[in-house]
């Protein structure tokens, strides 16, 4: 544990997973998520991200979207996007001849796709052209960051703010064409609530029904928005590192290959099949211990409370730093900065020393609402790239993990494919 003061909030930045757990489990409600406010107003978006009774209803709202039949029923879609991206290699390389790709915006184009067909079905469209306005936006927002020395930057008329009012306001645009026309076919009857926006539309409709259970529509964008946020970026870099560590271990490789081909031969994976995939699941996992999307988690204390027998006042901004805890030596062993995934082999509770470290989808109430639709996409990804090529680091690729919003590869992810027979 590390005490900082930074200005009038003092920070504390956390380390012991059994205080992290304890925290995140947030039992007697001490602790509050630090909302991205400033964060949120740069980016000119009203992300729906709740705390309190607010949050607990939008989370009744949302959870359905992800129950276990509802991602069943989303597998051929994922099945769709994969498909186009691996059609799209198989154009650029031949047998025996490999050719070069820079994967990762391959990456983020498929989960904007997924994310797309999970959240607005048939309307996925018009959804892609926000996921492509979202990515933009983010650039725009992590270069004013890094720019801002003085108060008040982000509200100046730069050319940069004026792209992203301009982004917000085409986003917003976009997402209101889709839920009007989504709408008048839902009173036509046109149109099934199957997917997310269907659902928090019905919500949207007993909101205005007034008995006080559903939800405006300004929240239906915000939910909109903070799917394309919290779930295609993240799993886009999974996806990424997944790859390039698959290449900097060919042994791995071959072993995830030869599990896929035993399960599914040459046929498209299904759900079955999937759940049934041991090294693919102890690789991703070992990809989100060593390549942790999201760095680190910020909780707030709300009311004075006790902690690892320290008293803390109301206000103090908890850091709990998820990337540094899953490198510690002390949790891990002495080879933690190693690509080893059989430390997993007997699931995650087992994976690191003495107590559970390994905390990249958070922990508690607030656990990521999509891990189990990202590890999905995330095994469907791989093992039909896996069934069609072998890959290979290019001689272009510099490795350079770089902590920018989530941890990204800084110079792109230029691979060597190759068509497998
Ligand atoms: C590899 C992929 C992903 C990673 C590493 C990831 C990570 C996380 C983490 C760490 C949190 C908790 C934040 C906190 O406690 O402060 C979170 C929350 C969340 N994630 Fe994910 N996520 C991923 C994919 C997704 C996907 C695919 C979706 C949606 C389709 C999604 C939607 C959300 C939402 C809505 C929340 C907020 C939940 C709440 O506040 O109750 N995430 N995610």
């Amino acid at each position: 544990m590390s005490i900082t003061w930074f200005g009038p909030v003092p920070r504390v930045t956390i380390t012991e997973p059994e205080l992290v757990r304890e925290i995140l489990s947030n039992k007697f409600g001490h602790f509050e998520k630090l909302t991205f406010g400033r964060l949120q107003r740069m980016l000119h978006n009203g992300l729906a991200i709740h705390e309190g009774e607010k949050w607990a209803k939008h989370r009744r709202i949302i959870n359905p979207a992800f129950h276990l039949e509802k991602l069943k029923r989303m597998l051929p879609a994922f099945v769709e996007c994969c498909t186009e991206v691996v059609h799209r290699w198989e154009g650029l390389a031949a047998v025996d001849v490999p050719c070069e790709v820079d994967v990762w915006p391959a990456m983020q184009n498929l989960t904007g796709d997924v994310i797309s067909r999970a959240a607005f079905g048939s309307n996925y469209l018009e959804g892609m052209r926000i996921f492509q306005l979202q990515v933009e936006q983010v650039q725009l927002m992590m270069l004013a960051i890094n720019r801002i020395h003085i108060p008040g930057y982000m509200f100046f008329p730069t050319k940069g703010n004026r792209r992203m009012k301009q982004i917000a306001a085409e986003i917003g645009r976009i997402l209101k064409g889709i839920i009007t026309k989504r709408e008048n076919a839902l009173k036509a009857g046109e149109a099934t609530s199957d997917d997310l926006l269907g659902l928090l539309l019905e919500s949207n409709m007993e909101h205005c029904r007034g008995d006080g259970t559903g939800i405006t529509t300004d929240d239906v964008i915000g939910e909109c928005k903070l799917f394309y946020f919290a779930g295609a970026e993240t799993t886009s870099v999974l996806l990424t590192w997944s790859m390039i560590v698959l290449c900097m271990h060919p042994e791995w490789q071959d072993r995830a290959r030869e599990e896929v081909m035993l399960v599914f031969g040459a046929s498209a994976p299904d759900y079955d099949g999937l759940s049934r995939l041991k090294i693919v699941t102890m690789v991703l996992y070992e990809v989100l211990r060593l390549y942790t999307p999201v760095m680190a988690l910020q909780r707030k204390t709300y009311k004075p409370m006790e902690l690892g027998g320290i008293r803390y006042p109301a206000g103090v901004v908890l850091t709990l730093p998820v990337l540094f805890i899953h490198h510690d030596k002390e949790l891990w062993g002495a080879d933690a900065d190693e690509f080893k995934p059989e430390r997993f082999a007997e699931g995650i509770s087992k994976a690191s020393v003495d107590t559970p470290a390994f905390f990249p989808f958070g922990w508690g109430p607030r656990v990521c609402i999509g891990q189990n639709f990202a590890l999905l996409e995330a095994k469907m990804g791989i093992a039909m790239i896996l069934q069609r090529f072998s890959f290979e680091l290019s001689p272009s690729y510099r490795h350079a993990p770089f902590p920018i919003g989530l941890l990204e590869p800084q110079h792109g992810a230029q691979l060597r494919l190759t068509r497998l027979p």
